[in-house]
């Protein structure tokens, strides 16, 4: 998984100083970062909104699309802001084995 979430990041770094007309990604880059802010909103609420009609539907097929669209969008806002995949993923690694409940407790009790 890893793998394809850093060449595709990859590929949306390059596509910073490409040519807006033939590139989806060099677009939005062009466009700035509140429209790319737009776009991540904007896929949140369909990846949401799938997820809902799952539960009455059972056809998952959609939040497997919407949530593809959402990570996508997500690695063109973190490119745009000089940030990594691999962050993203050694800040999950760092996580790992931490309970949410009490990594919230040792936050609280600060
Ligand atoms: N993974 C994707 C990918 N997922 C979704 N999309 C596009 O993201 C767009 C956003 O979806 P919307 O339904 O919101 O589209 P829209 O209505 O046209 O958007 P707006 O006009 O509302 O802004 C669609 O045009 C999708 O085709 C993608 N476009 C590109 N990629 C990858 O990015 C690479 C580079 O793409 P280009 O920069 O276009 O060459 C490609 O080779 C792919 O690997």
């Amino acid at each position: 998984m890893s793998d394809i979430l850093q060449h595709l990041g990859q590929i949306i770094d390059q596509r910073k100083n490409a040519d807006a007309k033939s590139s989806y990604v060099a677009s939005l880059h062009h466009k700035g970062l509140n429209k790319i802010l737009e776009k991540v909103g904007e896929e949140s609420f369909e990846a949401v909104l799938a997820a809902k009609d799952a539960v009455i539907s059972g056809n998952k097929d959609d939040v497997i699309y919407e949530t593809a669209d959402l990570w996508f969008h997500c690695l063109i806002m973190l490119s745009h802001l000089d940030i990594k995949p691999e962050e993203i993923l050694n800040e999950l690694a760092r996580r790992e084995g931490v309970s949410g409940h009490d990594e919230k407790a040792s936050r609280t009790q600060k």
